[in-house]
């Protein structure tokens, strides 16, 4: 079992700098999600790790060995792209066992892994096709299978499946999961932007941005305990709401004021020091009930629109309370609400995120 440790990881192109020392280490065995806005370097880190590109500081080892200078063929890696990268002339056997020939494999082991991988992906129909006989998903599939057939210690994934429909995302996102389950010596990093792919398929998500990480950690310990609010904002869709607050009590919990006057209290520890200043109070939508008649609120605001969407409804409150953003509302169901009217809402308190006034959450604080 092999694991990947990265420390103080650098990249540049010519003076700039985008990645700015990154420290992870990756268990054997662990699929880990790299996820993060376009540009945060997220795929360079993977192509880094893979040898496809250099590293300008910093060390990788695989497998406790530091691989900076050993080229992608010698470092038990394999990868799989978003553009599938199959040879358009090979059958779909041949592009899985072109590898293997390379490495002067004996034919009955060619033919035995090839097999194998085409059965555990469910392509064995297609192994005499072209690529271009194949769907999209198809395609992807034989890709993975070419990388599954060089039996890696780590595999490593670049948006795989931003290419393919909806439908297909879904079925081939349950492929990568069940392909995950029976390889789980393997390693695998995987590269997205889909916070849907990352919540399911990783046992750790990094949560990248502008260059630096932002939180390591299970799905749903980014969801429930985001560091900052950039995760806050981040992990979860639609985002968690931010309203601007001061902070008016501190203690073993906090009261905090609305820009309305609203005062409520948040069970969350803050310094002494802290009483005054200025805070972002955060609730996702799905935490966010309508208050019962009487019942003490968080906040009231007007109804600027209301989304039916059968399942859930969405509503949309603009006003003081926010700066751009609208504070939006998910309620499970169906509920006939006005433009215009006024409604008051409330959440359970464990779902109440306070951050100081540099973003930081003071859970962690
Ligand atoms: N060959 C290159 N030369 C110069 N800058 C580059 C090069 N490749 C990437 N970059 C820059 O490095 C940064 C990180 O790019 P990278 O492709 O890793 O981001 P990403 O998070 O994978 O984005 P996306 O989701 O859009 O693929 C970006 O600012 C990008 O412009």
């Amino acid at each position: 079992m092999t694991g990947v440790t990265l420390e103080q990881v650098k990249k540049k192109y010519g003076n700039v700098e985008v990645l700015h020392g990154i420290d992870l280490e990756i268990t054997p065995g662990e699929f880990v999600v790299f996820v993060g806005p376009s540009g945060c370097g997220k795929s360079t880190l993977l192509r880094m790790i893979a040898g496809l590109e250099d590293i300008s500081g910093g060390k990788i080892s695989i497998d406790g060995q530091v691989v900076n200078q050993i080229p992608p063929s010698k470092r038990g890696i394999a990868m799989v792209f978003q553009t599938y990268a199959l040879y358009p002339h090979m059958s779909v056997y041949d592009n899985m066992a072109f590898g293997m020939r390379i490495a002067k494999e004996s034919k009955e082991e060619i033919d035995r892994r090839v097999r194998a991988a085409a059965e555990m992906l469910q392509i064995t129909p297609y192994l005499d096709r072209l690529p271009k006989a194949l769907s999209g998903g198809q395609r992807q599939r034989v890709a993975i299978g070419r990388a599954i057939c060089r039996d890696p210690k780590v595999f490593l994934f670049d948006e795989p499946l931003s290419n393919l429909d909806a439908a297909l995302r879904v079925a081939t996102r349950i492929e990568i999961a069940k392909l995950n389950e029976s390889m789980s010596d393997t390693t695998m990093i995987y590269v997205t932007h889909d916070q849907v792919e990352a919540m399911t398929l990783a046992d750790r998500i990094v949560v990248l941005s502008g260059g630096y990480i932002e939180q390591v950690g299970a799905p749903l310990e980014l969801y429930e305990r985001p560091a900052n609010l950039f995760v806050a904002q981040f992990i979860g869709s639609p985002a968690m709401n931010i309203m601007p607050v001061t902070i008016t009590r501190t203690g073993e919990t906090t009261e905090v004021e609305l820009r309305d006057g609203t005062r409520f209290e948040v069970a969350v520890k803050t310094p002494e020091s802290d009483k005054g200043k200025k805070a972002s109070f955060g609730v996702r939508p799905e935490d966010v009930r309508q208050a019962e008649e009487g019942e003490k609120y968080l906040f009231e605001g007007k109804v600027s629109i209301s989304e039916a969407l059968g399942e859930v409804t969405l509503i949309y409150i603009e006003g003081e309370l926010v700066d751009d953003d609208p504070i939006i509302v998910k309620l499970p169901g169906i509920h006939e609400v006005k433009t215009g009217s006024s409604m008051r809402f409330t959440a359970d308190e464990p779902k109440l995120h306070l951050f100081d006034e540099n973003g930081k959450s003071y859970l962690y604080r």
